[in-house]
């Protein structure tokens, strides 16, 4: 760090951890394939943010950090164009990686479903990536809309949200279409394996934080078969780890106690689709949905995972360079991390936190910058040494 410039305070304290990362399934130092994929909207916008400031990251890590990206063009556009949103080898051609970094997929002339089914979920489902994982923290900088959230310590959290089956296990149909007698069908599976599998992952997220405490989020009042066997699974896997404080809540009342008791919340895990609501409210509680992060975890690493921020395509701001690129810097952070460069993934979280900290901010936060005068900062601090 230089003597000459001003530096703004470092963080009270050391950002929680958010994935336990076994050390000997990584290989710090050597070589990472990263495929990128920006994919709709604004996913390029903020990917291509994303590879500048990693670049930027690997030039300044005297030698440490060697990235290598391979960038595909798959998405909405090669669908309209070819009738797939990646090609027929496409899962084969991932698994090459070492990881995946993914913007967003949807476009307001593609019907949503075809699109998510198409690209994202048909990524992350054959590749396994079941733990999808979501940390939520105040970034001292950012001001949350809560008044009771004014320090970091005040909202620091992870949703693990199952990422493989529960509602957006793609079981269901319709017939009679366009009758009045029309039925449709949305049928929610869940298996012992995938919820013991999440509820595993979940206890030992909750175990790597220092408060141990998780929370298991469910609707097993009104959905009397799935998700009573989450609880009575839950209850299973709390015994191997009885140094977890579990509690567990309804999915509405979580949302309350969100907004109310921000503080009493550590480690969270509910179904897809309750954890996919619960995190988007997390965000907006943080400061917005433009800074949230996701890693879609194979946890077993037989496959690589894929990381992304939290957010969509965001039809109104598209092409309009407004696009806050930070949970997508956020994301490679995780990526990061995960490839067991834990210093640089630190290092890159600092040069964020500095930048909101001198509330260098695109519009969503309050700020009059775009994505690029972000990205320009974050590569600044980068310099710094
Ligand atoms: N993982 C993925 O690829 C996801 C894809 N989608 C898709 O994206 C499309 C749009 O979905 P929406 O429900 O509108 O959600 P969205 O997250 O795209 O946008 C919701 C609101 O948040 C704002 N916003 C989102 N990201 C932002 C950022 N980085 N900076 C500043 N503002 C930001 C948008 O401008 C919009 O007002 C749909 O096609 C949807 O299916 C939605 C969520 C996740
Ligand atoms: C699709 C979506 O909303 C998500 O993955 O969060
Ligand atoms: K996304
Ligand atoms: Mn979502």
């Amino acid at each position: 760090m230089s003597d000459t410039q001003a530096q703004p305070p470092a963080p009270a304290s050391a950002p929680t951890p958010s994935m336990p990362v076994d050390p000997s399934a990584v290989r710090p130092g050597t070589r990472h394939r990263i495929a990128t994929i920006g994919g709709d909207g604004i996913g390029p916008e903020v990917i291509q943010a994303g590879v500048k400031v990693l670049h930027t990251l690997a030039h300044t890590s005297a030698g440490t950090l060697d990235l290598d990206f391979v960038d595909f063009d798959w998405g909405s556009d090669l669908y309209k164009r070819t009738g797939r949103f990646l090609p027929q080898d496409g899962l084969d051609t991932l698994r090459q990686f070492d990881a995946i970094f993914f913007g967003s997929v949807g476009a307001p002339d593609v019907p949503d479903h075809i699109s998510l089914w198409g690209l994202r979920l048909a990524i992350c489902q054959p590749l396994q990536q079941y733990a999808n994982v979501r940390p939520t923290r105040l970034i001292p900088g950012i001001s949350s809309p809560l008044r009771s959230v004014t320090a970091p310590s005040h909202l620091d959290w992870v949703i693990i949200r199952e990422n493989s089956e529960g509602e957006y296990a793609g079981h269901g149909g319709r017939s009679h279409s366009g009758h009045d007698h029309e039925v449709a069908t949305e049928v929610s599976v869940f298996t012992r394996t995938a919820v013991r599998r999440i509820m595993r992952h979940a206890f030992a997220t909750a175990r790597s934080r220092p408060r141990k405490t998780l929370t298991v989020v469910t609707k097993s009042n009104a959905q009397r078969y799935g998700l009573v066997m989450w609880d009575d699974v839950a209850l299973e896997v709390s015994r191997d780890f009885p140094d977890v404080h579990m509690d567990r809540m309804l999915v509405d009342a979580m949302t309350v106690r969100m907004t109310m008791h921000p503080q009493s919340i550590d480690t969270v895990v509910a179904t897809n689709l309750h954890a996919d609501i619960l995190s988007d409210l997390a965000a907006a509680l943080a400061g917005s949905i433009g800074i949230a992060p996701t890693a879609n975890l194979d946890p077993t690493r037989a496959n690589p995972s894929m990381f992304e921020p939290i957010h969509g395509s965001a039809f109104d701001i598209t092409g309009k360079g407004t696009a806050n690129p930070v949970g997508a810097f956020w994301s490679a952070a995780m990526m990061l991390e995960w490839l067991g460069e834990a210093d640089s993934s630190a290092r890159l979280m600092r040069a964020i936190e500095r930048i909101c900290h001198q509330a260098i901010f695109t519009p969503d936060l309050g700020g009059k910058c775009t994505t690029d005068d972000v990205t320009e900062a974050v590569c600044n601090e980068l310099r710094r040494k």
